[in-house]
């Protein structure tokens, strides 16, 4: 099985899990596109009634082709369920998320949300955080200043480039400077050092916030819980 492959299998997986009457967040990337279009069939085929609510443009986007009707995370009092990709999932369940560029949104739906469960193909475990560049969203005024400091640090900062060296602006208008750590020791220690630099809207880290992960794997979906 390739990883496309695998990340179809969590994809449908975890659109099973999703209950009649309830409010969802869709997360953003290449494996929450299977969950949306596998959510899609079951809305025009079993009737299911969700609503959704989405993590990017490019998520409403599909979601919307699909028939999920949707919300933003203002117009519902909770989200029942999110359920997102990952780039990186530490085995105690932090992660590192934003490989799209989405990291801001899904913070937020994310922490707006009852439960979280995050879908990956099994190449997305790993021991330690780090090997992933961990996302920063930046505001644009300001952003070579906070660059030259994270170089300062050590943290090999790159800004994100679009396909035409342009540098990548978010849904929200603002840049991303990856940070090539290769490890993170203290994962909440860098995170409280990092959303306190001015001109950072938010970070890459997610921590403590999933206790449900489903990983592709060749012999099929594995749903891991934590303890
Ligand atoms: O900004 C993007 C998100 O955090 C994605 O959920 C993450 O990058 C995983 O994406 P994919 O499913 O494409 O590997």
């Amino acid at each position: 099985m390739n990883q496309n492959q695998l990340k179809q299998q969590v994809g449908q997986k975890a659109a099973e899990l999703v209950e009649d009457q309830t409010i969802v967040g869709l997360g953003t990337g290449s494996t929450v596109r299977y969950l949306v279009e596998a959510l899609g069939k079951r809305v025009a085929e079993e009737k299911l009634n969700i609503t959704g609510v989405v993590t990017s443009n490019a998520t409403a986007d599909l979601a919307q082709k699909c028939g999920i009707k949707l919300k933003s995370v203002d117009e519902v009092e909770q989200i029942d369920m999110t359920i997102d990709g990952a780039d990186e999932i530490s085995a105690d369940f932090q992660g590192i998320k934003g490989g799209g560029a989405a990291l801001l949104f899904e913070k937020i739906v994310a922490t707006n949300s009852k439960k979280n469960v995050w879908i990956v193909d099994q190449s997305k475990l790993k021991k330690q955080l780090g090997a992933f560049p961990l996302p920063v969203e930046v505001i644009p005024y300001g952003s070579q200043k906070i660059f030259e400091r994270f170089q300062q640090a050590g943290y090999q900062p790159t800004f994100r480039l679009t396909a035409d060296q342009q540098k990548k602006k978010t849904d929200s208008g603002n840049f991303i400077i990856d940070l090539h750590l290769q490890q993170i020791e203290n994962p909440q220690a860098l995170a409280t050092k990092l959303i306190q630099q001015v001109g950072v809207v938010e970070h890459g880290l997610f921590l403590n916030l999933v206790n449900t992960v489903i990983v592709g794997t060749p012999t099929g979906p594995q749903v891991i819980t934590a303890r």
